[in-house]
C-alpha cells in the first residue's frame, strides 16, 4: 500500500479520502491526495515530528524515487515507525507532465497573506493547512521538516541545501547530520523567499532546509548511489532514531549577497546555459542585463552564481549570487 502510494497518487486513484492502515511500528492515513501522514505507535523521546516534501517541481524526480524507497523499506518491514511523519508529494499535476510547474512556481507561494487564484496557490494553501495541522498535533516536539528537490544544471557542489532565511536559528546538530548525509555545500538565504522550507521555520520554528540531490531527470534515469547516505538520514528520522553525524570540515558555506530578478520580457544571462551552479565570476564581469533594471556588473569581490534561469516568469529570481562565508559556530 505504502510503496505504491505515489504511484496511486500520480494515477490520480488516490482519491478516497481518510484511509488509513498499519505499518511496522504505527499506523498511516491518507489525508487526501499527496498527503500522507504516518503516526507512531511509541515515539522515541528525541524524535522530531518530520516534514518530508518531494515533487514540489514536478520534474525533479530523484527524491521521490529514494523517498520512495524509504516507504518500501517501512512497509516490507525492514525498518520500524518510530516518529510522526507527513509526507508530501508537493504537485501531482506538474509530476505527471514531467513540469517544474504547471502555470506558476509552487516554491514562491508558501505565506500566509497569499491571495493569488488557480491551481498552485490552490495546492499551496492545501499544504500550508497539512502542516499547521501536522505540527499542532505534535506542538511537543522539535519539528523538522525537509524539502527535497534536484537542480536543473550540474554543480561544484552536487549535493547543498539552501538555508531560509529566519528569525530561529539553525540547531548546530543539523549541519553535523547533513555533513554526513554527504551534503557538500551550504547556502545562507538573505532574505525571505516563501518557499516551502521557508514557510516551516518562519511561521513554525522548524529546523527547516531545501535539499538539492544532483541534477533534474526523469524518473528511471536517477542513479540513487550517491544519496545513499541521505536515505540512510531519512531512515533515522522515520525511525525516531538520532541520525549520524560526521564533521563539516568540508563542508562549505556560502551567504546571498544579491538575487538577480528578471524585470522585463527583455532579459538575458551574459554566461553559458549550462554553467555549473556555484561557478564563480570576477570583479567587472557583466552577470545580466535587463531592459528595464539595466546591466547587472559584479562589484567588490568575486560571486558565485546559483539557480541561474533566464526563463522565470516576471517579477521571479533570476538567479542567486552568493559568497563563501565562515561555518556556523
Ligand atoms: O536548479 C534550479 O535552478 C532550481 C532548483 C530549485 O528548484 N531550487 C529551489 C530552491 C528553493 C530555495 O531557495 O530554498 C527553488 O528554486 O525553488
Ligand atoms: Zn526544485
Amino acid at each position: 500500500m505504502l510503496a505504491e502510494w505515489i504511484a496511486r497518487s500520480l494515477e490520480g486513484t488516490d482519491t478516497a479520502t481518510a484511509r488509513e492502515g498499519r505499518l511496522a511500528g504505527g499506523r498511516f492515513f491518507l489525508h487526501e491526495p499527496g498527503i500522507l501522514e504516518l503516526s507512531p505507535d511509541t515515539c522515541h523521546a528525541t524524535a522530531r515530528a518530520c516534514v518530508l516534501s518531494i515533487g514540489i517541481h514536478g520534474n525533479e524526480t530523484a527524491p521521490i524515487e529514494l523517498l520512495g524507497d524509504c516507504l518500501a523499506r517501512l512497509e516490507a518491514g525492514r525498518q520500524t515507525l518510530g516518529a510522526p511523519v507527513l509526507v508530501i508529494l508537493g504537485n501531482p499535476e506538474a509530476i505527471r507532465r514531467g513540469a517544474r510547474y504547471v502555470d506558476t512556481n509552487l516554491n514562491r507561494l508558501f505565506r500566509r497573506d497569499l491571495d493569488e487564484a488557480g491551481m498552485e496557490p490552490d495546492r499551496a494553501r492545501t499544504l500550508m493547512a497539512a502542516v499547521d495541522a501536522f505540527f499542532a498535533r505534535h506542538a511537543d516536539r522539535q519539528r523538522l521538516h525537509y524539502d527535497l528537490h534536484t537542480a536543473i544544471r550540474d554543480s561544484r557542489f552536487p549535493r547543498f541545501v539552501v538555508e531560509p532565511y529566519a528569525d530561529s536559528p539553525t540547531r548546530p546538530e543539523q549541519w553535523r547530520w547533513l555533513a554526513a548525509a554527504d551534503i557538500q555545500a551550504v547556502l545562507h538565504q538573505h532574505r525571505h523567499s516563501w518557499t516551502f522550507s521557508h514557510y516551516s521555520k518562519h511561521y513554525h520554528g522548524a529546523q527547516a532546509f531545501t535539499l538539492e540531490l544532483g541534477r533534474a531527470l526523469p524518473f528511471g534515469h536517477n542513479d540513487l548511489t550517491p544519496l545513499a547516505p541521505m536515505g540512510q538520514l531519512l531512515d533515522a528520522l522515520l525511525e525516531g532514531r538520532e541520525p549520524a553525524e560526521a564533521t563539516t570540515e568540508r563542508m562549505v558555506f556560502f551567504r546571498v549577497a544579491h538575487e538577480l530578478v528578471r524585470r522585463s520580457h527583455d532579459f538575458r544571462l551574459c554566461f553559458d546555459d549550462d554553467t555549473p551552479n556555484f561557478t564563480e565570476f570576477a570583479p567587472g564581469t557583466q552577470l545580466a542585463v535587463d531592459a528595464e533594471a539595466g546591466p547587472y556588473i559584479v562589484e567588490e569581490a568575486p560571486l558565485s552564481v546559483v539557480f541561474p534561469n533566464a526563463a522565470v516568469e516576471l517579477g521571479a529570481r533570476a538567479a542567486l549570487l552568493a559568497r563563501p562565508t565562515d561555518p556556523p559556530h
